[in-house]
């Protein structure tokens, strides 16, 4: 810790702070993120883990790791400071003048870069937003935040609670199935349109509209001077069926829309792009696992049912078939739902709620999706998961991080296109190519957080 100097505090997250600090001798000034460390040996794992995969993570479009170390109760992660800040900001800023298509691209391209290598070593991400998107000063991007990111096949990612943020979550969270590279890729689909239309895709002034839209897959159109390969890229990143949509492999390399992005890579990255044509290779993932003190690897996502070895890790064998559709149960028992309105809520409600505590995740009670309308009405916008990030001004409507001073009038169906295409199942089971360990009981966390706050 001697070895720093604070520069000055950059902000609080759910974890701890987030400092600008000055190694001593040195000009150059880093991000030291301060995470107060849980008594339980478990928990300090989980903490411990951001770390141990942010220090794996050796690529120029992911934010570098320096070193991290404990004192005081608390972990310490060093890492690049990214003066150009986070793209939620540099969308914030733009006061609703549209990026460039070529900045829009180049940025994409950097953002899928990052992530396939993130992939390619069975990690994945589970918290890509814009937030957690930073810009160099020079213009690169730089993937961040690895406190939620989880490698496959670990008791420890079993045990330890994940919803991400709600305005980014894909239908398959919703709908309670397994977390799996093309969930990452909805997220990205998410910062995608961000970029590209300013505003969220899926704006709603309920957490049941919120939650209906993703499942439906519907958003308003782009933008129409946007090229017909963004359209066709967002449509496909946002198929509601994960096997429909293409990994970052795909986009990269065999997607209408890889020759565009092709276009906007810089020197480095086509360098890069080059290097990286060989797809995930197994001591990849299992250097990761070892590092995490895993003990073996998942291989494939296609074998039925889901059971655990005495030592409580997933038999192979075992691993759940996707379910055909998308998520109807979600829908269906939403669709009878009240209309939960965020106008009921008192300002102590909106205030941002923490929940520290992390419990063991139970497994679904026989019929799960019907605690969901009863849990929803009860919920508020708060953020008991660590990184649900909603904003509410004054009294109006549940707003998205990019959610107009005016509030939304998206809930309407006017601007509102939904493809039944999407919700038509294609056996692409070769490109979902991995997945978490087993769902998250999301809804338990959700009634903790309600009956917590
Ligand atoms: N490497 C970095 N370079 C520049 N700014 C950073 C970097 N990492 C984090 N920040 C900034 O520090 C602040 C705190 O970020 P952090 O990721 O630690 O928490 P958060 O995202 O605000 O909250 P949470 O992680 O709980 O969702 C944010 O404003 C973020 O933009």
């Amino acid at each position: 810790m001697d070895q720093y100097s604070l520069v000055r505090v950059i902000g609080e997250g759910s974890f701890g702070r987030a400092l600008m600090v000055r190694p001593v001798n040195e000009d150059e000034t880093f991000v030291m993120k301060e995470i107060r460390l849980p008594k339980a040996e478990s928990d300090m794992r989980n903490s411990r883990r951001e770390a141990v995969l942010l220090s794996i993570m050796k690529h120029p479009n992911i934010v570098a790791f320096r070193e991290s170390f404990e004192a005081d109760g608390h972990l310490f992660i060093v890492m690049e400071f990214c003066s150009g800040g986070d793209l939620l900001q540099r969308i914030q800023q733009q006061k609703n003048v549209s990026f460039s298509e070529d900045m829009i691209l180049k940025w994409f391209v950097q953002m899928c870069l990052a992530t396939k290598y993130i992939h390619d070593k069975r990690v994945l991400h589970r918290d890509l937003k814009s937030k957690n998107i930073f810009l160099t000063g020079n213009g690169l991007v730089k993937v961040g935040d690895f406190g939620s990111a989880c490698t496959l096949n670990s008791a420890k990612a079993f045990a330890q609670t994940y919803v991400g943020t709600p305005y980014y979550v894909s239908p398959e969270i919703w709908d309670s199935k397994p977390y799996n590279n093309k969930s990452d890729v909805w997220s990205l689909g998410c910062v995608l349109y961000e970029l590209c239309s300013l505003r969220h895709p899926f704006q709603a002034r309920s957490w049941k509209s919120l939650i209906l839209k993703v499942c439906r897959g519907a958003y308003a159109p782009l933008p129409s001077h946007f090229p017909y390969e963004l359209h066709y890229l967002v449509k496909h990143m946002f198929k509601t069926n994960p096997r429909d949509r293409p990994s970052v492999h795909t986009i990269l390399n065999s997607h209408r829309v890889s020759r565009l992005l092709h276009k906007h890579l810089t020197p480095e990255s086509e360098e890069l792009v080059k290097k990286q044509e060989c797809r995930w290779r197994k001591e990849e993932g299992e250097k990761v696992a070892v590092l995490l003190g895993q003990k073996t690897l998942m291989t494939s996502s296609t074998a039925e049912g889901l059971s655990f070895t005495e030592n409580n890790s997933i038999d192979p064998a075992s691993r759940k078939k996707w379910a055909f559709g998308s998520c109807n149960t979600v829908l269906g028992v939403l669709g009878n739902a009240d209309i939960i309105s965020s106008d009921s809520m008192t300002a102590a409600e909106e205030s941002v709620c923490q929940n520290q505590e992390r419990r063991t995740r139970k497994q679904w009670d026989k019929h799960p999706p019907e605690r969901l309308p009863s849990v929803l009405e009860k919920a508020q916008l708060c953020s008991a998961f660590e990184t649900y990030t909603i904003h509410r001004h004054g009294c109006e409507s549940l707003r998205g991080p990019l959610g107009s001073e005016q509030g939304d009038s998206v809930d309407g169906p006017e601007e509102i296109i939904t493809d039944d295409s999407r919700l038509e199942p294609r056996s692409d089971d070769d490109d979902t190519d991995f997945e978490e360990d087993c769902p998250y009981d999301w809804i338990h966390e959700l009634e903790k957080m309600v009956y917590d706050c």
